[in-house]
């Protein structure tokens, strides 16, 4: 018989491990979750739970500690504060664990990891936050970076910067979504696929499948456990995939027999629904900087059975002078500082600096200006990112179009109407979290010009 697994404290191995910020917290917790995967359903659900919402809400969990801690939460011993942060994590979140054994298993487990003369410590403070948390004073709206910074558990920096950038009302609706739960969005191939064929089957294996808007293929996932134990997965007839990326392939809009270049591929989603739209002609030639992202974009080729997809290792940022000029579409969806997808991958907002925000819109027009080159008279270039920063979006837009021959052109023949507005009749689309039903995520569409007649 297996022994049995103490949770919290593979929990607790989770969060010192997330709390290193040297991997991504969905990788540490993955990667747990399939060396336990015998664990039930509701023991994998429990640890998952747990860990993403003590991240999701770090600094909320903080202030409350530090009104009840003697020592604040930046002085403790990483296992007392992590076993904290979860255990009220756990007493204010989550209803179906009573506090009194979430109490008793944070003593327990700091007793066992050689914490003795803590245990009372532990004790004494979860014991005091189950008692008094109704009495807490949070910071209010009047103090706004504050409120915002507690609330909703977002750095003070990066909370006066979307403040800059997108006032309070739309920055409180766009930190309310991150917390959210982000649904599974999926796009049914179009081409050589019965779209209605897939839909029953995902009903079959009592899958729950919804709508989702923007783009015509697309579903939302719900009450399935293991997504490669669908069969329309497994027969690459669906590919995992949020309404923001798929409405670049909308917005690139491949013709049959277009070459398409795509210098930052990985894994592949893009490039695979582009694939898809070109119907069996053309090429897709899909890149990225090493073999382990390009394994990645092959297995999902594979899987989905592409065969006019061709997976290349490249530097974006180095020149490619055999593609010069020959690109119908040319797709840069540049590494970015990912603030769009906070509410997928929550690490970003503890882990991204402003200086790494600087460095990654110097790399962005490094790739931009290769990309340039590769694109034919009258062609088209697509730049997107799944972030929100001018900086790193319309900003490199306009310095690309002034110092290179391109223009902007409407992205409303492309778009539902929903979507449309002034800047994308202008060419590009800025995608907010809360405020559009999607991933944070900007788009511009570029056209070559046939003459340079600046
Ligand atoms: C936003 S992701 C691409 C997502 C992908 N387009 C998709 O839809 O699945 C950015 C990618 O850029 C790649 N990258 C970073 N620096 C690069 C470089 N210098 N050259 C090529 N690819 C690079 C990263 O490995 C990462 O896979």
């Amino acid at each position: 018989m297996m022994n049995k697994v103490n949770l919290r404290e593979l929990i607790l191995e989770i969060l010192l491990e997330i709390s290193k910020g040297e991997r991504h917290s969905h990788l540490i917790i993955r990667g747990t979750l399939e060396k336990y995967q015998y664990l039930e359903k509701q023991e994998r659900a429990f640890i998952t739970r747990v860990c993403e919402g003590t991240l999701e809400y770090r600094l909320r969990l903080d202030y409350i500690l530090n009104r009840y801690s003697t020592v604040p939460t930046e002085k403790m011993k990483p296992v007392i504060r992590e076993l904290l942060r979860s255990g009220v994590y756990q007493m204010l979140y989550m209803d179906s664990v009573p506090d009194s054994a979430v109490c008793n298993e944070a003593v327990k487990l700091a007793r066992k990891k050689g914490f003795y003369n803590l245990t009372g410590f532990v004790n004494g403070v979860l014991r005091k936050v189950a008692r008094e948390y109704g009495s807490i004073r949070f910071p209010q709206k009047s103090q706004p970076v504050e409120y915002l910074s507690v609330m909703y558990s977002m750095p003070i920096w990066l909370v006066e910067r979307f403040l800059k950038d997108y006032g309070f009302e739309k920055s409180e609706k766009i930190f309310e979504a991150f917390l959210e739960e982000s649904p599974t969005t999926i796009r049914i191939r179009e081409h050589l696929v019965d779209k209605q064929a897939v839909l029953e089957s995902l009903e079959k294996q009592k899958v729950l499948v919804e709508k989702a808007p923007y783009v015509e293929n697309a579903y939302y996932l719900k009450n399935y456990d293991y997504l490669p134990a669908l069969e329309a997965f497994r027969m690459g007839n669906i590919q995992v995939q949020d309404v923001s990326s798929m409405l670049v392939a909308e917005i690139a809009d491949p013709r049959e027999g277009d070459y398409v270049i795509d210098l930052c591929a990985a894994p592949g989603g893009k490039s695979l629904c582009i694939a898809d739209k070109l119907k069996g002609t053309g090429r897709v030639d899909a890149r990225d900087i090493s073999r382990t992202k390009t394994d990645l974009i092959r297995e999902n080729a594979i899987r989905q059975n592409f065969l006019n997809v061709v997976v290349t290792e490249k530097d974006a940022t180095e020149l490619d002078s055999e593609a010069l000029e020959k690109a119908d579409i040319l797709l840069a969806d540049v590494p970015c500082s990912g603030l769009g997808v906070i509410g997928r991958k929550t690490d970003i907002k503890y882990n991204i600096s402003q200086a790494g925000i600087q460095e990654l819109a110097a790399l962005q027009r490094k790739i931009l200006e290769q990309a340039s080159t590769y694109v034919k008279p009258g062609g088209t270039l697509i730049y997107s990112t799944c972030t929100v920063t001018p900086e790193e979006n319309i900003e490199n837009v306009r310095w690309f179009t002034e110092h290179y021959p391109y223009e902007l052109e409407s992205l409303d023949p492309y778009l539902c109407e929903e979507l449309r507005g002034e800047t994308t009749k202008e060419g590009y689309l800025q995608l907010l979290p809360g405020i559009h039903h999607c991933d944070g995520f900007f788009i511009a569409r570029l056209k070559r010009k046939t003459e340079w007649n600046r």
